[in-house]
């Protein structure tokens, strides 16, 4: 985390320009490639071959400036590509926060979905431009574009959540989103 990212932040305003896909003020921006998803996707031999074909990113994240610590309340913009990867779509890392603690997230743009696992029961939330996804406490989660365009969502969460990338690698997401002949298809984790 950069001291910037850290500092305390006073009330503020913060415009979101969907076109440019800019936040200003702004805080810390991610970009996930293909390479950084190592171990998600159930295919390893497509997901090296697309490492090696050019590594494309498959989705971005940008932060505002409000700082990822306890009590504050921190928001992101994350951006998912279209496509697939032997038919899985593509999606985020997905993670657990290690606390349990809730989030949620408004869809921006394009068309996604939200996956939660509890370790035992999976659910499935549609996501379009308005809707609201909500996450209880314990439910890790993953976001998938399900569409031909990006697909773009805010997040709002606790400032002490946390990522817990560990616990995805562990217990899955008890579900895969593939795509479809009528939109998505999911098929269990350990599925071939
Ligand atoms: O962290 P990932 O599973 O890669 O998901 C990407 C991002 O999605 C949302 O924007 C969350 O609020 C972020 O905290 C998260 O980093
Ligand atoms: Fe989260």
């Amino acid at each position: 985390m950069s001291q910037y990212h850290a500092l305390p932040v006073p009330p503020m305003s913060i415009r979101f320009d969907q076109s440019a896909g800019t936040l200003s003020p702004e805080g810390p921006t991610l970009t996930r490639r293909m390479s950084d998803l190592e171990g998600l996707f159930r295919d390893h031999a497509a997901w090296q071959k697309a490492v090696a074909d050019g590594d494309p990113v498959v989705y971005s994240v940008i932060s505002s400036p409000v700082p990822e610590i306890d009590r504050e309340l921190p928001q992101s913009i994350t951006t998912i590509q279209p496509g697939t990867t032997a038919g899985e779509l593509w999606m985020t890392k997905g993670h657990q926060h290690p606390n349990h603690q809730g989030e949620i997230y408004l869809g921006i743009s394009g068309r996604g979905g939200l996956l939660m696992f509890d370790g035992t029961e999976t659910r499935w939330v549609e996501m379009t431009p308005g809707t609201i996804g909500y996450m209880p406490p314990g439910w890790a989660h993953r976001s998938v574009n399900i569409g031909d365009e990006p697909y773009s969502f805010l997040a709002v969460y606790p400032g002490g959540a946390g990522h817990d990338y560990g616990w995805v690698l562990e217990h899955g997401m008890g579900l895969r989103a593939l795509s479809g002949t009528d939109g998505v298809e999911f098929v269990d984790y350990v599925e071939g």
